[in-house]
């Protein structure tokens, strides 16, 4: 019996233990899985939080390899980003300059943090410059992202950018011009040959030339770069280009590029190819300038024409406006252009007869089809701020010594070659402002789209505040950078000012980018070839790309690049240098940078030399290959459709040029 009830004790205790047990494992799994199932929750929302921010640059080896300051670091270094470190301001940030704890002086750019542009150059940045090392490149030492802040620690250039050099009153005595001109030619070879894949900087200008104390160049800002991934590319690109091209020279038909550019790229302005075409011959030079100076206010209120400038036609303008259907076109066309036309002096007729009038049609401008401000407006935008030089302290190329001149008979503007009494001319300057104002109205209610005219307003209304309010921190003038959110001003009567902005898929900086290069993503190497082109003949002239001038005297230099071909045809090359050398400069030298530019400015990439022949020939190991004074043909428009229709029976700008 005792066993009995032992055993059933026994029994009983073991049933307990079980129970215990299994109580106890069912708790902790119930732990377990709930801690996972918070776990994933909390993985989840983790990595969606951080997914955009992190995860490109976390993935990217360079990043990873980069050192990471943190934001507090920076402030301390740059005393809170204060004015006294201020450096510059660019496209996508404004730069500073900073001391790090370890002593170290370095550049720090403070990317805008409302800008998605600025985002992508952060990490544009990152992912090309930091896996770049070479001493004609600038180094990236390391960067900072905190929340929505984004900051990149460069070396530091005690001379700052050539921009700054070349425009600045202490300039640039010809053998560091020189050595410059080889630096960049250098850099231009490490990215585009030493490189694996090769790297396409995409925006070789001034500003992105900086100078270290001995005032060695270094290419910076890779912001707009790109990996070439397609070796193959350029032939793809242009071997069906090339014949299309040649077979619609003359017959004023551009077949389509052969490239995989989008309708919404396909659109886009051509500026350079503009600008450079827009004056490859002499006559038509002076008349774009001559039209152009007219469009800039240089008419009275009635419309009469007050330009001094003879023998110009208004084929610029028409053809620019007639030919667009848009309606921004024709409003501006009807009310503006024939406007100037009717009561124009130019003599038009014979250039209509030989059919001159088509030269100014597609290249001009292709308009964006992104409901954006188009590139058009732009130009408008731009016109209508030169119609008050008092916006462009630096309306001329020859520091302010010959600022337009007024007469104040009943026309409004004109060239007077006495120069104006300081009454007189401020009297001019306040018609100026009224025509400014005059242009806007007159203009800008025929917009129809309103955010348009509420972008045009508004822009209106700040361009003379900031432009007073930036002066004194711009010492620097740049240039005009197909970049959103650029806030910089420039300051030249050159060219568009930076706060005009650009539609998000244009791509360079405007008068270097090449041709070809429409703003779609994909890069070749002889793209960086011609903006190379462009900043030779920068350095060695010492003026910009594009300066549209007060004197009359002056208008063929106002585009260097078809100055320089004119030049080039009339053989005297040396009159382009930079008169601040006197005739303290190598001539050998000299003529080589310019043919050499020639050579570069080929419109047709292909016949570009390459950066490794470049360096040889700057070297003085190589001969220069003979090339023609251009006029190769141009790369067909990529605008197909429309503009093809009505390119019918017009002849092709290339054939004036020609
Ligand atoms: N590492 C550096 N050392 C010294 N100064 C620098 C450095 N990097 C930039 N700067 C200065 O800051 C200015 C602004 O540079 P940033 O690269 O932001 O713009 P940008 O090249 O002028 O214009 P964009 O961004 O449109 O190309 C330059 O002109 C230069 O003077």
């Amino acid at each position: 019996m005792p066993s009995r009830q032992s055993s059933f004790t026994h029994q009983q205790s073991t049933k307990h233990r079980a129970t215990f047990v299994f109580l106890i494992i069912t708790v902790f799994s119930s732990v377990l899985i709930l801690f996972g199932v918070f776990y994933l929750i909390y993985y989840l929302w983790y990595s969606l939080i951080h997914r955009a921010r992190t995860s490109p640059l976390n993935s990217c080896p360079v990043f990873l390899k980069l050192r990471r300051y943190t934001y507090k670091e920076l402030v301390s270094a740059t005393n809170g980003f204060s004015d006294d470190n201020y450096i510059g301001k660019g496209g996508s940030g404004t730069v500073y300059r900073g001391i790090l704890r370890n002593g170290k002086l370095v550049a720090l750019k403070l990317l805008d943090s409302d800008s998605l542009d600025a985002e992508r150059e952060f990490q544009n940045e990152i992912r090309i410059l930091g896996g770049l090392e070479s001493q004609f490149v600038v180094s990236l030492l390391g960067y900072c992202v905190d929340k929505r802040k984004r900051v990149v620690v460069y070396e530091y250039m005690p001379n700052r950018s050539l921009q700054e050099s070349l425009f600045s009153n202490r300039s640039l005595n010809w053998n560091k011009r020189f050595e410059i001109i080889l630096d960049v030619s250098r850099a231009l070879e490490f990215l585009h040959r030493e490189c694996d894949p090769p790297v396409i900087h995409g925006d070789v200008k001034p500003s992105n030339v900086l100078l270290d104390s001995e005032f060695r160049a270094k290419l910076s800002d890779f912001g707009l770069s790109r990996l070439k991934v397609e070796p193959e590319f350029s032939v793809d690109l242009f071997s069906q280009d090339l014949s299309g091209t040649l077979a619609g020279v003359g017959t004023g038909e551009s077949p389509a590029i052969g490239t995989p550019v989008e309708s919404s790229t396909a659109n886009e302005v051509d500026f350079a190819l503009a600008l450079q075409a827009s004056s490859s011959s002499t006559p038509i030079n002076s008349k774009l300038v001559c039209n152009r100076l007219k469009g800039l206010g240089f008419t009275d209120e009635k419309g009469k024409d007050l330009s001094v400038c003879n023998g110009g036609t208004d084929d610029w303008i028409h053809n620019k406006f007639m030919t667009q259907d848009d309606e921004l076109g024709q409003n501006f066309d009807n009310n503006h252009i024939t406007e100037l036309n009717s009561n124009s002096n130019f003599n038009t007729a014979d250039d209509h007869k030989t059919g001159k009038k088509q030269w100014g049609k597609d290249w001009w401008w292709k308009q964006d089809g992104s409901g954006e401000l188009s590139t058009k407006d732009y130009v408008r935008e731009w016109i209508g701020s030169q119609i008050c030089p008092s916006a462009n302290p630096e309306w001329d190329d020859d520091k302010n010594s010959e600022k337009p001149d007024f007469d104040h008979s009943p026309k409004l503007n004109t060239y007077n070659v006495n120069k104006p009494s300081e009454n007189e001319e401020r009297r001019g300057w306040k018609q100026h402002r009224k025509m400014q104002e005059w242009w806007k109205e007159e203009h800008l209610d025929k917009l129809t789209k309103k955010h348009v005219q509420k972008k045009i307003k508004r822009r209106f209304k700040l361009k003379i505040f900031q432009r007073r309010r930036k002066a004194n921190r711009h010492d620097h003038k740049s240039e005009f950078s197909f970049r959103q959110n650029s806030k910089t001003e420039m300051y030249s009567g050159d060219v568009f000012s930076r706060e005009l902005s650009s539609t998000t898929s244009m791509r360079g900086t405007l008068c270097y980018v090449a041709p070809e290069y429409g703003g779609c993503e994909y890069l070749i190497e002889k793209t960086d070839i011609y903006s190379f082109g462009v900043l030779i003949l920068v350095i060695v002239s010492g003026r910009r790309p594009l300066h549209v001038l007060a004197s009359p005297m002056k208008l063929e230099k106002a585009n260097l690049i078809s100055w320089c071909r004119q030049l080039a045809l009339g053989g005297d090359l040396l009159e382009l240098v930079d008169e601040r050398l006197k005739d303290e400069y190598d001539k050998t030298q000299a003529m080589l940078c310019v043919n050499l530019a020639l050579a570069c400015l080929q419109k047709m990439p292909e016949l570009r030399p390459d950066i490794g022949d470049i360096v040889k020939v700057l070297k003085g190991e190589m001969e220069l290959p003979v090339v023609p004074f251009e006029f190769s043909p141009s790369p067909p428009s990529k605008l197909a459709g429309r503009s093809r229709s009505r390119r019918k029976n017009k002849t092709n700008i290339d054939t004036y040029i020609a």
